[in-house]
């Protein structure tokens, strides 16, 4: 079966600015896949192509097997999408936002919409533009689930909300993931992390990395050394190692690819090496460190 997602050499450019180099990205079906990467490194860019809201330069993307040209109404039946910076309908109350969605799915669950409406405690009566974002977040969510999509896209969903609003999104989300894929953008990685099966970090317009969570979360180790003199760095510091900082006789460094044997080979001075799990937080931090010291040579 094809994935959810996939892309072939995906290449967008505004102007001077590349903003996708050949993007080649693969979201398996059923997955809950975290798109994350710095700022203006190609996100929105990215879930944009992929819906048809803009045009590649180069390259291709499909979506549940079909062009993301060629995507129809019928396609959209299946596609589910959130956007930190959807407009909605801000003069309709919310009762009368969900009449107006209802006829154009014919996939439309009005046995969820009743719960939805009741697990986000959605006023039916009162204006779009009354409420908070963080409800308006919860209205844009639900008009995305009561279709029951198979693919929902998420793009920023939980910047700028509180915690416990947050936390009912996210429930609200893994209540009806069973059975669809979900593609979610985000800087909020503590929450990614605990949901999330898989993971893809951009980094200027291309994939870095991407793979299932546990596997990443196996792979990488901050490792610490303490030496009995001055540190000594191996020469040549070995390519799967992220560049180390140093600090007199301490030198840290993330193993991007955990093989602990090879540590006291390379550190023959050390007095000590000590390795610590990473959150996904700590590596993204790593790796977007790493991405700008590149940039800087
Ligand atoms: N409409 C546009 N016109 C010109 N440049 C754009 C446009 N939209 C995005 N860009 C540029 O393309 C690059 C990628 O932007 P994009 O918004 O896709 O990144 P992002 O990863 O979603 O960023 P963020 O995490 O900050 O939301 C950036 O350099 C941005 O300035």
């Amino acid at each position: 079966m094809s994935m959810a997602i996939h892309t072939e050499r995906l290449t967008k450019r505004y102007g001077g600015t590349e903003a996708l180099r050949g993007l080649d990205l693969d979201v398996p079906r059923g997955s809950i896949y975290a798109f994350v990467g710095p700022n203006g490194a190609g996100k929105t860019t990215a879930i944009q192509t992929i819906l048809n809201l803009r045009q590649p330069t180069t390259g291709r993307a499909e979506v549940m097997g079909a062009d993301s040209r060629a995507l129809t109404h019928e396609n959209f039946q299946h596609i589910g999408y959130v956007s930190e910076n959807q407009r909605l309908p801000e003069w309709m109350t919310v009762e009368e936002f969900f009449d107006y969605l209802r006829p154009l799915y014919k996939t439309w669950d009005a046995d969820l919409h009743a719960e939805l409406r009741r697990q986000f405690d959605l006023p039916p009566g009162r204006k779009v533009k009354q409420l908070s974002r963080g409800m308006k977040m919860k209205v844009a969510l639900a008009s995305a689930l009561v279709f029951r999509p198979q693919l929902l896209i998420l793009d920023e969903p939980f910047t700028g909300l509180d915690p416990l609003v947050r936390e009912e999104l996210i429930q609200g989300l893994l209540d009806r993931a069973e059975g669809m894929t979900i593609f979610v953008s985000s800087h909020d990685l503590a929450e990614i992390e605990s949901f999330a099966s898989h993971v893809g970090y951009l980094e200027q317009g291309r994939l870095r990395l991407s793979e299932e969570m546990a596997v990443l979360a196996e792979r990488f180790r901050e490792v610490q050394v303490v030496f009995e003199g001055e540190a000594q760095r191996p020469a040549p510091w070995p390519e799967d190692w992220l560049p180390p900082e140093t600090s007199g006789s301490m030198m840290r460094f993330v193993d991007t690819r955990q093989d602990p044997a090879r540590w006291p080979a390379a550190f023959p001075t050390a007095r000590s090496i000590e390795a610590q799990p990473m959150t996904l937080r700590a590596i993204f931090v790593a790796l977007a460190r790493s991405g700008r010291k590149g940039e800087q040579q």
